[in-house]
């Protein structure tokens, strides 16, 4: 391929992008939380800090124009010959990444019901894409893709059948994210390549996933991207009856529980302070203490559940926002699981290093910074 790719991927809160000639990144950035405090960032791979205009960052619409207003005069010209897009929903169909077709467009555009956080923004990049680079290929990699050979029993609910057969499925989310760390493990260490790995994938959507032997087993999220761990915004776990009470006690309309469970809940819902972890580890607000305590209390519970499933632990990676910044999160993540392996050395914790284990812990416990990027990349060189 002689041009540029763009990737760009489009979170709850956030876009991120980058520019790539080959295997070699010219440019990154994101536009972070998106909305009336959104702030656009442009780097060059020197880590130069480009200046930006950005007057518009109030949705992910005008987030991914001000992207292409702000990179493409720092092209010197050359041309963006292919789009990789972060898509966070591929239903039954896909287990790859695809070349986007208008047929399959229209195919991601019917999984929105179930994704209506993250679908409809991957939409608008795929649509503001189009509009900007013609007839330049595009290429969609989906987050539920690295999911989708989970076991029978690790992709069904227990309802009527006939649900599974529609598409009813645990499907699993943060695909990408899992890919890029299945790979760094690979590179780093063959023998916990092979191994039974949790990753805790933590940032303002959060999961966790066990993988053996590079592939996945299980997932927290399931149908959607609402399930397993408290998020930023998202409830996470919730009992199927709670749903019911709120319909048929409070008589709430299926679009307002689907903004409270989406929009209203989780870190930001319990504490009422903020759906930030930087700003709750701030806080003395009893309500950011307490919704900080279910968060590891989750991701505890669900790291014993990860190991179960595993049949037991070789590794467990942080990463995402929090699993890579926050020392105190992956402190008290760790503290109480020694009964499991798992000793943190807290001097290694508190650099960031990549392995944040004492020295004789059976467990290996690492931080590797997430590269979805990348994952999308190599995909649309391998398709384009
Ligand atoms: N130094 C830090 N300490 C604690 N939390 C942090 C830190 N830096 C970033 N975060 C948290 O990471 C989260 C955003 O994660 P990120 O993976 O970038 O989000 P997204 O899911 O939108 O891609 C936010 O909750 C933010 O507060
Ligand atoms: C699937 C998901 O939750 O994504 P994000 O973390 O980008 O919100
Ligand atoms: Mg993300």
């Amino acid at each position: 391929m002689t041009g540029l790719i763009l990737t760009l991927n489009a979170g709850s809160s956030s876009i991120k992008f980058s520019v790539y000639d080959g295997d070699a990144r010219l440019f990154r950035g994101q536009v972070e939380r998106i909305g009336p405090n959104g702030r656009l960032t442009v780097k060059d791979d020197q880590d130069f800090e480009h200046p930006v205009t950005a007057p518009d960052l109030s949705d992910h619409g005008s987030a991914v124009q001000a992207i292409l207003t702000n990179i493409l005069p720092l092209l010197d010209g050359r041309k963006i010959s292919a789009v990789g897009h972060r898509v966070v929903h591929g239903g039954m169909r896909f287990d790859a990444p695809a070349v986007l077709a208008d047929e399959t467009i229209a195919y991601l555009e019917t999984l929105t019901p179930f994704a209506p956080l993250h679908q409809p923004h991957n939409l608008a990049g795929i649509y503001a894409a189009r509009a900007a680079f013609g007839d330049v290929p595009q290429i969609a990699c989906f987050d539920t893709a690295f999911h989708r050979h989970h076991p029978f029993v690790n992709d069904t609910f227990a309802i009527p059948r006939e649900y599974y057969d529609q598409g009813v499925r645990r499907y699993g989310f943060h695909g990408l994210s899992y890919d890029y760390i299945t790979s760094e493990i690979a590179k780093q260490s063959p023998t916990l390549a092979q191994g039974r790995v949790v990753i805790a994938h933590l940032g303002n959507g959060a999961s966790m996933c066990a993988v053996r032997g590079g592939r996945s087993i299980a997932s927290t999220m399931g149908f959607s991207a609402l399930d397993g761990l408290p998020m930023g915004t998202r409830c996470g776990q919730i009992d199927a009856g709670v749903v019911l009470y709120l319909m048929q006690q409070e008589n709430m309309t299926a679009d307002q529980i689907s903004d409270m469970l989406y929009k209203n809940s989780g870190l930001l819902g319990m504490s009422g302070v903020s759906n930030d972890m930087r700003t709750l580890e701030r806080s003395d607000q009893i309500g950011a203490k307490q919704a900080i305590d279910y968060f590891i209390f989750r991701i505890q519970r669900e790291l014993g559940a990860m190991a179960a499933v595993l049949n037991g632990i070789d590794a467990l990676i942080f990463c995402g926002g929090i699993g890579e910044n926050s020392t105190l999160i992956r402190e008290r993540v760790c503290s109480g699981m020694e009964w499991m392996g798992i000793e943190l050395d807290h001097t290694r914790n508190a650099e960031n290093t990549p392995r944040i284990s004492a020295e004789l812990s059976r467990v290996t416990v690492m931080t590797i910074p997430t590269n979805e990027e990348v994952v999308i990349a190599r995909a649309v060189r391998n398709l384009a």
